[in-house]
C-alpha cells in the first residue's frame, strides 16, 4: 500500500496549487490559536476554491472554543478535522465530520494508549513529537521505535524532512505522513523543492519496501 501524505500548514493558493499536483492526499489549515500559521478568515475562500475534489481538507484546531471551530467548518467545508489538544472524544465527533487526534509522544508511548481508549470514533491517530500540551509544527520528532498498536490508521508527523523521511516509513510503516517545518523556508511559507523532495522520497521508500 502507497503512503498517503499530508502537507500541514498552508498558507497560500500557490502552495495550495503545487502540492496538489505533487499528488499530496491531505493538506492542513491550521486554526490554532498559538500559531504563526493560524489563518485569517478572509484567506479561507481562495485557499479552498484552490483545491479540486478528491484531495482532503483538513482543518486543525488547538482547544478552540465550539463556536470557532463551527465557522471554520462553515468557511472551509473541509472532508476532515484534526484536534491537536486536549478536547475529549464527545467535543471532537460534536460537529458530524470524521476527525483525527494528535497524540503527544514527546514524554513517550502512554498517551497514545490512553487514546486508543479516549477516543473510540477517530479516524485515524496523528503521532506527534512534542510533549502533552505544547503546539506542533516545529520540527520536534520522536523515537520512532516506540510507535505501539493503536487499531486505526497512523499519521506519523513530528520533525520530518526530505532528508530523514526515508527511514521513517521504513521504520514506522504509517498508514500516512505528515509534514510542516520540514517543508517550509519560514513558518507558513511552504518551499517548491522541498515539497517536491519530501513527495520524491516518500515514493521512493515506497518502492523499496515493494521490491
Ligand atoms: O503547525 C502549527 O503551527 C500548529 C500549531 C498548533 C498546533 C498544531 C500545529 N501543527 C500541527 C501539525 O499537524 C504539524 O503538521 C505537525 O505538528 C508536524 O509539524 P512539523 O514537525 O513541523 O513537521
Amino acid at each position: 500500500m502507497r503512503t498517503r501524505i499530508k502537507f500541514c500548514g498552508l498558507t497560500r493558493p500557490g502552495d495550495v496549487r503545487l502540492a496538489v499536483e505533487l499528488g499530496v492526499d491531505a493538506l492542513g489549515f491550521v486554526f490554532a490559536a498559538a500559531s504563526p500559521r493560524r489563518l485569517a478568515p478572509e484567506q479561507l475562500e481562495g485557499l479552498r476554491q484552490a483545491v479540486p475534489p478528491l484531495v482532503n481538507v483538513v482543518a486543525l484546531f488547538m482547544d478552540n472554543p465550539g463556536s470557532e471551530v463551527a465557522s471554520a467548518i462553515k468557511a472551509l467545508r473541509p472532508t476532515l478535522l484534526q484536534f491537536h489538544g486536549a478536547e475529549d472524544e464527545a467535543f471532537c465527533r460534536g460537529f458530524g465530520l470524521p476527525f483525527i487526534k494528535t497524540v503527544p509522544m514527546g514524554q513517550g508511548a502512554d498517551d497514545a494508549a490512553l487514546a486508543r481508549k479516549r477516543y473510540p470514533s477517530a479516524s485515524a491517530f496523528l503521532l506527534d513529537g512534542h510533549g502533552p500540551g505544547q503546539p506542533g509544527g516545529r520540527g520536534e520528532r520522536f523515537d520512532w521505535t516506540t510507535v505501539p498498536p493503536l487499531g486505526r490508521p497512523i499519521f506519523l508527523a513530528g520533525g520530518l524532512t526530505p532528508a530523514n523521511i526515508g527511514q521513517a516509513i521504513r521504520t514506522v510503516r504509517p498508514y500516512a505522513v505528515d509534514v510542516s517545518s520540514g517543508i517550509e523556508s519560514a513558518p507558513g511559507l511552504k518551499d517548491g523543492e522541498k515539497m517536491q523532495q519530501f513527495v520524491d522520497e516518500v515514493r521512493r521508500a515506497d518502492r523499496n519496501i515493494a521490491e
